[in-house]
Formats: structure tokens, sequence, C-alpha cells
């Protein structure tokens, strides 16, 4: 039990304050409680100390409580977004709490509340979110199927699908990247699977799917959900209501952003696994750096834009419809004035969150200015996007001049971060704020008409009228002039130099110049949730105008690629088949200096499976992978390096490649490797698109062959998949090579003496070696270390090739069995060196007692 928790069960003993905490506290357990204490935020008992660590602050105490010290850590008002900051990255959740009554008129603490709880997965304030990237809240409703909800709070994006089975589910948890996860808190599973920091278990009832049915009919203000597609979801209905219960319960506030609900299907996307989805670097890199496909595909003009990037490439789709309208947009942009339009989306900005802030009333006045750039920008854009196919996109943007006229007239220029200190509207546009500010400003003149009028009363040049919250308004002076002070000033204050006084008319003005400043403010922050208010009654065409805008960035970031890259528009086809001609790999063609060499691809059911061969670093996995990377672009909507590609349906993309040992879940390398293959072996049909990169290298030689070749053998013939399939087996090439449906191709390299030059070139027919102790030298393995090495070699290829004629089967026999050229050892080179006819007896026992030294 926790300190809070023993604390509370004796209230009595607590000073009046620390029970009005308890009590705020008992209702927020799980979260640190940022209590509001004057210009700081406070935690106590347990919070502080959590607080104290995670944040490397001071861990005080506060006084006394019930006999005890209260530990206790602080943060300053102002600077809490920064702590806040950190705190949620770290997957904490924080409720604030504030001041809500009048100290002046209170009796005992001041009332408080929380007005928010901060959760990883619900934010929207700019300061606290990534501009790059999503945060999703995902609700999971486990049962026959799992019924999953995505709610993306800071853009309103609502979604909710149905998947089956665990491996579904972790493929759609990697797919999202879920900053938080709730789940009902009477599901069995491990925390581990859902790839995500912060998960929570929530009460059974908040999956309940009536009454997550009649929440959602209330939220979006319908008598039915059928508008939505939904309807025949119940499991994701469950979960949509669980992840509404969450964001009401943190939020405290309406939900206005939030209009609709989509339903997404599993078959309407490339379905990509979670281990394909890594291996692939689709949106992230392996190494952490940013050499994933996104990175080098991102040049969008604003963070909306770039979102968006990220969820159509994690989601390419299968309907060709969509994809040849996207397809023409891009090529009608390549023929326009593509850079002015970056530069007015530029000018828009991240508008798809500052619009949710406006529906959560949170929106500050630098949000507003932005929106008022945007909408500046949008005649212009509207302009540029006239060409037909990009019709679609033109007619859901909306221009609100009369918007922009409200900001034009109501915005200062450059408005300071908050409205807290005024400073927020224009002079002139209410007239009531015009007067309390000329008042203000009025009186601050006379102020300082008494300070002239002052100095030459008293002849002290350096007096000063000076404010601060204590005193109010006073005069000062230095301390050497003190015995110039007049009678009727009355010492307030003595300081190391100087000393203030008032005298009764400054009072009099300090009470018009506060209440007038006070009025103007109160007025200002009026006028302020006014102009939210009169906005957000346009959300709804505004959203639509943000959606249409993100994805024109978007098409236009695929246009530019396309003019400056020489990408080319995919050919869309009902046969099954992915035809290449001249491709490249999109990332390391701009990543390395040296030319990239374009390889071409012809997969179709008569072809389906390429077995490809050829030395290490020949260039096989870059082969495979380009496929597969060109593959999701084309199906997100972009042009793809290569000079003609034609692509089929494509139902899933799978990969086995590289391994890893997954020592957390206790599997060793080749574990890893067959229940990938397990996974591929069982899933992929003949519009599935598999890599599998040196399949068996985990085991031992016949048993890795033999593997291989009953996979290759499998995918032929069973799943009839579209199949890239390299390995150093190049007995392969002799048996599946020569399965119907099957071609040897190889990726060709020359050898030159000791060394090997990479052509990186794709040719048909078959590789005869994989020159590993070439590519080994060329690594800097310690020259014995080779000269042995090649040995082994020759030795191993004669055994092998006296083992297959024992057994009289050709099936194994080396494509190539020339062996290698063998350079002499040192001492062999001496030997033969050596003139025996010129040796004394003594001199060849010498030289022999020498090099058996050496050899010792
Ligand atoms: N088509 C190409 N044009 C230019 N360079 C290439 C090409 N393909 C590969 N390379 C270069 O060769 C390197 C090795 O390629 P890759 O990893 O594909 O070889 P590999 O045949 O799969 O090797 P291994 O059998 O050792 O896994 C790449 O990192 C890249 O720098």
């Amino acid at each position: 039990m926790s300190n809070a928790q023993n604390n509370i069960q004796s209230l009595a003993t607590h000073t009046p304050m620390m029970q009005q905490y308890l009590r705020i506290k008992a209702e927020h357990a799980d979260t640190l409680l940022f209590y509001r204490m004057g210009d700081f935020y406070e935690l106590f008992y347990d919070d502080a100390k959590r607080a104290a660590e995670l944040l490397d602050i001071s861990l005080t105490a506060r006084g006394a409580s019930n006999g005890q010290p209260i530990p206790m850590a602080g943060v300053p008002y102002h600077a809490a977004e920064n702590y806040l900051a950190r705190l949620l990255e770290l997957g904490e959740s924080v409720a604030i709490c504030e001041q809500i009554g009048d100290p002046a008129t209170s009796k005992g603490p001041v009332e408080r509340q929380v007005v928010r709880v901060l959760t990883p997965g619900t934010l929207t304030d700019e300061a606290l979110l990534s501009a790059e990237q999503e945060n999703l809240l995902v609700a999971i409703a486990p049962g026959d199927s799992f019924g999953l909800a995505c709610l993306d709070m800071a853009s309103g994006r609502f979604s909710v699908l149905e998947v089956t089975g665990r491996e579904q589910l972790r493929a759609e948890l990697e797919r999202l990247q879920p900053a938080e996860v709730l789940y009902p808190e009477t599901w069995e599973f491990s925390e581990r699977e859902l790839n995500c920091s912060c998960c929570r278990r929530r009460p059974e009832w908040e999956f309940d799917r009536s009454s997550a049915h009649e929440m959602l009919l209330r939220q979006f203000q319908v008598a039915h959900l059928d508008g939505f597609g939904i309807s025949h979801l119940p499991q994701a209905i469950g979960a949509a209501g669980a992840v509404l219960n969450y964001v009401r319960a943190t939020q405290r506030a309406a939900l206005p952003h939030i209009t609709s609900i989509v339903a997404e299907r599993y078959d309407d996307a490339i379905v990509l696994d979670a281990v394909s989805r890594r291996n692939l670097e689709i949106v992230r890199s392996l190494s952490g750096q940013k050499t994933a496909l996104f990175n080098v595909l991102d040049n969008t003009s604003t963070a909306m834009g770039s979102r968006l990037l990220q969820r159509w490439l994690q989601r390419p789709l299968r309907h060709h419809q969509i994809l040849e309208q996207r397809y023409d947009a891009v090529a009608a942009l390549q023929q326009s004035d593509y850079h002015g339009i970056h530069d007015y989306l530029r000018e828009v900005g991240d508008v798809e969150r500052i619009l949710t802030r406006i529906g959560l009333r949170s929106a500050r006045p630098r949000d507003l200015a932005r929106l008022r750039s945007a909408f500046h920008a949008l005649p212009h854009l509207h302009q540029l996007l006239q060409a037909k196919a990009l019709k679609p996109w033109a007619e859901s943007i909306q221009l609100f001049p009369e918007l922009a006229d409200l900001l034009d007239t109501a915005l200062m220029e450059q408005p300071p971060v908050l409205i807290r200190d005024g400073g927020v509207i224009r002079d002139g546009f209410d007239e009531e704020l015009d007067e309390q500010r000329q008042l203000a400003a009025g009186a601050t003149d006379f102020l300082q008409q008494i300070e002239t009028r002052e100095r030459q009363r008293t002849g002290i040049s350096t007096l000063k009228i000076g404010y601060n919250k204590v005193h109010g308004y006073y005069l000062e002076a230095s301390r050497a002039a003190s015995n110039q002070i007049p009678a009727d000033y009355q010492r307030r204050q003595t300081l190391k130099n100087a000393e203030r006084y008032i005298i009764p008319e400054l009072k009099t003005y300090e009470d018009k110049v506060l209440q007038s400043q006070s009025r103007a403010l109160a007025r200002e922050k009026w006028l302020y949730e006014n102009l939210i208010e009169q906005i957000a009654e346009h959300l709804v065409p505004l959203q639509t105008t943000a959606k249409a805008l993100a994805e024109i960035d978007v098409l236009r970031c695929f246009a530019a690629h396309a003019n400056e890259h020489h990408y080319t528009r995919p050919q869309l086809s009902s046969d099954v088949q992915i035809q290449l001609h001249d491709a490249r790999h999109p990332v390391i063609e701009r990543l390395q200096t040296t030319p990239f060499i374009a390889n071409d691809v012809a997969l179709n059911p008569a072809r389906r499976l390429l077995l490809i061969t050829g030395p290490n670093m020949g260039g096989k996995s870059t082969y495979m992978r380009q496929t597969a990377l060109l593959t999701i672009m084309a199906h997100c909507g972009s042009f793809v390096p290569a000079k003609q590609a034609v692509f089929g349906p494509v139902d899933r993309i799978f990969t086995r490649i590289g391994a890893s040992d997954d020592l957390a879940s206790g599997r060793s390398t080749f574990m890893v490797e067959m229940t990938e293959a397990a996974n591929i072996l069982h899933n992929a049909t003949a519009q599935s698109l598999v890599l599998m990169d040196e399949i068996g290298r985990g085991t031992s030689t016949y048993d890795g062959l033999a593997l291989a070749w009953a996979c290759a053998e499998a995918l032929l013939d069973n799943s009839r998949a579209l199949t890239l399939f390299a390995t150093h087996y190049f007995e392969l090439t002799q048996t599946i090579g020569q399965h119907q449906g099957a071609v040897n191709v190889h990726v060709e390299a020359t050898e030159h003496g000791d060394t090997i030059a990479f052509q990186h070139k794709v040719k048909d027919g078959a590789a005869s070696r994989s020159f590993g102790v070439q590519v080994a030298q060329l690594a800097g393995l310690p020259a014995p270390v080779l000269a042995q090495a090649k040995r082994h070699l020759v030795q191993l290829e004669q055994a092998h090739k006296h083992e297959v004629a024992a057994d009289q089967a050709d099936l194994f026999t080396a494509v190539d069995s020339t062996p290698p050229a063998i350079e002499p050892s040192e001492f062999e080179q001496a030997l033969n060196d050596l003139n025996i006819n010129e040796l004394t007896p003594l001199e060849a026992l010498t030289w022999l007692a020498t090099w058996q030294r050496r050899l010792k």
C-alpha cells in the first residue's frame, strides 16, 4: 500500500491542505499528481520520489502532516511543459490539479480540481508532441477475433479494424506503433506482445458493445452507425467505446474534433507481418539511422504531410482504382508548379493539429496566427491545383475568406505565446477593449507625469516610479538622497542602496491602472475565446480541407521525386506478375556515391521462383529488397525508380531476411529463421511476394540444404507465390533451378587473380561459386587464416566430389570443380628455394632446427 493510500485512512490527522491533496490523489492513484501551489506544481509522497528520480530534480520535504515530514518535489509552473514532456516520454501519466477557487475569498485551502490528465496516447499540446510522428491510442477488445480501435487524438482521426489471430494483431501493432494501449483487465496475455511501453488495464465494462454503440451515436450525433460502415464490427465497436471512455476521462472536456470513424479492412492493404515491416526498413531503419525508405522519400512541406506519408507507406493499398487516381494526380503535379505548391504548403503548416486544439478550445495565439497564414495561402494553392486530375482534392479545399478576414482584423501581427498577459487582439477590433486599453494607458501616462513632477519637486534626478505585486506602485530613490525626501512620502521598503515610498495620489492611480488593465485583459480573453468559437463552427470543412492538403503534400512529394530522380508511373494489371525493367534500390542509390546498377525482375506464374545465386556482396539482398520496396511504393501511389514497372495483384509481402537471436523470447537464430519460414509456408498465396534470403544457413550444411530445398518446393508447388530465393547452396541450381516455374538467375562478379570485382548485374543462369574466401580477404581476414581456408576449401571440395561419385548421384555435383589457385606457404616456399646440393650436413641440420622452432 502506498504512503498516500495509508495516509488517506487517517485524513483527520492531516493539515487541511494535505487532506485536500490526499482526497484528490485517491482518485488518481496510477498517475503522478501535479498539485498547483502558487507558481509551482508540487508532488508529494511516492509521486515526489518517483518524479525526483525520473526528472533528476531534488527531493525535499514540505513541513509535516500527521506528524511526519512530507516528501516533496516541485517544478516551476512556467517550465512545467519540459518536465511533462519528459515524463510522458517515459510512459508516465500526469494529472494536472489547478487552483480554481479565489485565494482572496477562500476559507482554508483554495479549492483545487484536476482539470486534465495527460497520458502518452492522448496528447494534443504542441510542446508535448513530436511533429514527425503520430501519437496513437489503441484499444484492443479480444474475443473470437480482435477488435482494434485507434485514435490519433491530435488530429481526431479515429479508425477501427478487426483481425484474427495473434500474428495479425502483432502485425497491426507493429504498423501502428501505439503510444498507449488499452485492454480489458480480464485478458490474459503478456504485455510484451503489445509492442508498447504504456499498456493500461481497463475495466471490462468500458469495452461493452451496447454502451459503446450508444457512446458513438452520441459522439457523432447520428441515429445509427451504418453511414460509417462499422456496424458489422461488434468487437471493434467495443474497442472504440473503450477509447472514447478513456479519452473523456482524461480530457474532461467535449471532443468536438472527433467527427467520424472509419472502418479499415484488413484485406484492403498489402499485409506485412511485424518481422517484414522491420526487415524492409520501411519507416524506421534497423540501425536507428535515417536510412529507411520513408527518410529518403520524405520531402513533404508540412508535418501533417510527413505523417500521412508514413501512414501510406505502412499500409500500401490494393485498390487499383484509388492507386490510378493517385498516379494521375502525381502525373498532373509533375507538370505543375510544384515548387510553388511546396512554398504555399509551408505557409499552411500543421493545420491538422491546430484544428484539434481549436476543437478542444486549447488553441494558443500562435496557432491562430498560423491558421491565418494558412488562410492566406489557400487561394493560391487552389489556383495551382486546377488540373483535371487534381479536381477531387481541389474540390475538398475550401477557402474560408470570412475567417481569413476575421483573423486579419482581430489578431496582432505577431501575437505572444500565451493569451495570459494579453497583447493578442489588435487595436480597432473591439471598441470596449480599446477603451479599457486607453484608460490603462492614460493612467500609465499620468504616472509618468507624477514621476517628472516629483523629480522636479524633490530635486532627485534619479527618482523613479516602479511596481511590484506586494507594494503596488512606489517611488524609489537612492539612500544617498534620503535627506531630500519630502514629509508626505511614506516609507514602504528599504533595499540595500535604495528606499521605496508611496504617496496617496500614487495609490489612487494604481487602482485605476490595475482596474483598467485587468478589465482590458478580461475583455481580451473573452474576445479570444469568441474568436476560437467562431472558427470552431467551421471545424468539419476545415478538417476536410486539412486532409486534402496533407494528401496533396504527399502527392507533390511523389511528383518531385519522379521528376528529380527519374521515377516511372507503375502500370497495374489484373494478371499476377511483377515486371520491372531497370529497377533501382530507392535508398541505396541515394546513399552510396558509386553508381547504382539497374536490374530487371520478371516474376509471373510461369516464372514464379527466381533462384538467386552469386558471390557474397554481389547484390542478392539488394535485388530482393528493392523488388519489395518498389512494390510498396507503387501501392502507396508513388512512381518507382525503374524504366518500366508492371504490378499485378499483390496480397502480402513476406520476408525471411537476415537472422538474429530473439533471446528475450528464448529463441535461437535457427529457431527464429524456421518460425518465420513456417509463417510464410502457412500463409503465402499465389498473389504473395516472398523474399527468402539464405534459408537454412543456421544449421549443418545438409540439414540446411535439405530444408531450403523443401521450402522452395513447397513455395513452388503449394503456395505458388512469387518468390525471390537467394541461396549459397549451389546444389539447388540443379534441383530447384530445374523445377517447373523456377528460374536460375545470378549476380555477376569477375575474379582478377586473388581479388574479385562485383558487377551487381543480375543475369539468367546459375552462378558457380560464392567467392566467400575472396570477400573475406576484402574484409581484412589475416593472411595465414585465408591461406589455411583456401587449403581447407580444396580438401572439402575434393571430399565432396568423391562422396557424390560414390553415390553415383549427379545431383550435388559442384558446377565448377576447378580448384582455386593456392599460394604455397612460407615454409613450402623456403623448402622449394633450398639448393640441397650446395648445403653442408651441418647447414642442413641448422636449417631444419630453425624451421622446427618457428613452426612450434
Ligand atoms: N545493383 C547494385 N548496384 C550498385 N551497388 C550494389 C548493387 N547491389 C548491391 N550493391 C552494393 O553491394 C553491397 C552488398 O550487396 P548485398 O548485401 O545485396 O549483397 P549479397 O549478395 O546479399 O551479399 P551476402 O551474400 O553476403 O549477403 C550493397 O551494400 C551495395 O553497396
